[in-house]
C-alpha cells in the first residue's frame, strides 16, 4: 500500500491540463484564467475626487476663507477649464479633479451662499485619488488563478470583455453494482439507491468541472464496457464501487481487460483503502471505493486536486488548517484516518461513529480530522489538522 501523498503524486502524473478557450467575462465566474490579463490604461484614468464637496487650490485651504464657485465636475461630466486662486468647483465623488485644483473640501466643511462658499472646517486629507492609484497601464493579473467576484470586478475595470480560461474538464462518473438503482426508480428489497455519483458530481462541479453521471454499470464485463464507451470523450473517468476483493468486485480486473493500465491499487488511508488509478485508453481514471463516505472522502482528497490540476492550477493537495482537539482520541492504526468531525470556534470534535457507510454522519460533519498513520493517542487541547468540507 502506498501513502496518500504518493497516491496523489501518481494521480497528478496521469493528468495533462486541458486546453483553453476565449469566453465573455460574464461567463467566467469560477473559471481559471489561462493567460495574464494586462490593463490597457490607468485606473483611475484621471485624478478623481474621493468625496462630495468643492475642488480648490491648496493655497486657498484656510479656515474662514471665501471662494467663488465657477462650475461643476460630476462623475462622467468633467469640468472643462482650469481653476485659479480664490475659485472653487462643485465636485462629486468619482469626478475628475479640475486642472489646477489639488484639494477637495468636503461639503460638510463649507457653508454656501449662492455662488460663494466659506470654509468652516478642514481635514488633513486632500481627498484626491491619484491617477493610477488603483492600477497603472500594464498592470498584470497573473494566470493561472480561479476567478470569483473580486477578480471579475478587477477584470471588468481592466476593460477585459473576453478572457482566455481553461476549458471545464469533462468528468464521467460511473457507479457500479448490481444492488444500485437510481433515486426515483423501482427498487427491490435487496437493492439500495445509488448515492455516490450525486456527491461526486457536486464535488466536480464545485471545482469547475462538467460532471456527467453515466447509467449504472452492473457487475459484468459487458455492462462495464457499455459505460466506458460512453465515457470516451471525457478528460477524467471516476468510478465508484467494485474496487475491493469480493467475488463481485470486478472493476479492477474487468477494466484491465477493457484497456486500463493500473498505476496503483490500495492506499494507506481510512476510509479509502481500495482506491486505484490508471490510464483507460488514453483517459485518466480514478477508481473510488463504493462505500459512500469512502467515495466522498477520496473524491475530496484526490478528485478535487485532480480537477484543479486539469484546469492549469498547481499540483497541490487539498488545503489543511489547524484546529484544537475538543476531545481525546485513541492511537491510530497504520492507515491515515480521515475522521468525520465538527469544527466550531476553533475546536474540533470527532463523531463517535466512523463507519464508512454512514451518510448521515458525513452530512452532519463540516470537516475531516486527519490522524497520521500510527499516531499516538491525542489529548483534548492538542493541535490537529483538519480539512473543511
Ligand atoms: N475482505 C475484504 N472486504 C472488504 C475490504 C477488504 O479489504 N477485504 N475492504 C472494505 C473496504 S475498506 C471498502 S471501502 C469496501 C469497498 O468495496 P468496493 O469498492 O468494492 O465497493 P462495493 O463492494 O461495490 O460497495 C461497498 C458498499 O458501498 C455500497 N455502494 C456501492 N456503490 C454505491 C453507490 N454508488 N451509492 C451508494 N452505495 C454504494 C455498496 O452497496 C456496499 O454496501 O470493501 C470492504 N470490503
Ligand atoms: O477503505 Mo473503506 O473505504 O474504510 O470503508
Amino acid at each position: 500500500m502506498i501513502s496518500v501523498p504518493e497516491a496523489l503524486g501518481r494521480i497528478f502524473a496521469l493528468l495533462t491540463p486541458v486546453g483553453t478557450e476565449n469566453i465573455p467575462l460574464r461567463q467566467a465566474n469560477g473559471r481559471v484564467l489561462a493567460v495574464d490579463a494586462i490593463a490597457p490604461r490607468d485606473q483611475p484614468p484621471f485624478p478623481a475626487s474621493a468625496m462630495d464637496g468643492y475642488a480648490i487650490r491648496h493655497d486657498d485651504a484656510e479656515l474662514g476663507k471665501e471662494l467663488t464657485v465657477i462650475g461643476t465636475s460630476a462623475a462622467g461630466a468633467a469640468f472643462a477649464g482650469p481653476i485659479g486662486n480664490g475659485k472653487a468647483v462643485r465636485i462629486f465623488t468619482g469626478a475628475p479633479v479640475p486642472v489646477g485644483a489639488d484639494r477637495i473640501v468636503i461639503q460638510e466643511h463649507t457653508t454656501r451662499d449662492a455662488d460663494r462658499i466659506k470654509i468652516s472646517d478642514l481635514s488633513e486629507q486632500d481627498f484626491i485619488r491619484a491617477r493610477a492609484s488603483d492600477f497603472a497601464e500594464g498592470f498584470r493579473l497573473g494566470a493561472p488563478r480561479r476567478l470569483g467576484a473580486t477578480e471579475l470586478t478587477l477584470l471588468a475595470s481592466m476593460n477585459q470583455p473576453e478572457i482566455e480560461v481553461y476549458r471545464r474538464p469533462k468528468v464521467a462518473i460511473i457507479s457500479t453494482g448490481d444492488e444500485l438503482v437510481m433515486p426515483g426508480d423501482d427498487v427491490r428489497a435487496d437493492q439500495i439507491f445509488a448515492s455516490n455519483a450525486f456527491g461526486l458530481a457536486a464535488l466536480v462541479e464545485n471545482m469547475g468541472g462538467i460532471a456527467q453521471i453515466l447509467p449504472i454499470a452492473r457487475d459484468n464485463l459487458s455492462a462495464l464496457r457499455g459505460a466506458f464507451d460512453l465515457a470516451a470523450n471525457s478528460d477524467l473517468i471516476v468510478t465508484s464501487g467494485g474496487a475491493s476483493v469480493g467475488d463481485h468486485d470486478l472493476l479492477g480486473n474487468a477494466a484491465e481487460e477493457l484497456g486500463l493500465t493500473r498505476y496503483f491499487y490500495k492506499v494507506a488511508m481510512r476510509p479509502g483503502k481500495p482506491l486505484m488509478a490508471g490510464m483507460f485508453n488514453g483517459i485518466p481514471l480514478i477508481g473510488l471505493p463504493g462505500n459512500p463516505v469512502s467515495s466522498i472522502v477520496c473524491g475530496t482528497i484526490f478528485v478535487c486536486p485532480a480537477l484543479r490540476y486539469l484546469q492549469g492550477l498547481p499540483a497541490a493537495p487539498i488545503q489543511r488548517i489547524t484546529a484544537t482537539l475538543g476531545r481525546d482520541l485513541p492511537h491510530n492504526g497504520p492507515r491515515e484516518h480521515y475522521m468525520r468531525a465538527m469544527f466550531e470556534s476553533g475546536s474540533v470534535t470527532v463523531y463517535d461513529h466512523q463507519d464508512s457507510s454512514l451518510q448521515t454522519i458525513l452530512s452532519g460533519a463540516n470537516c475531516l480530522l486527519i490522524r497520521p498513520p500510527n499516531a499516538a493517542p491525542a489529548q483534548a487541547g492538542q493541535e490537529v489538522e483538519i480539512i473543511q468540507i
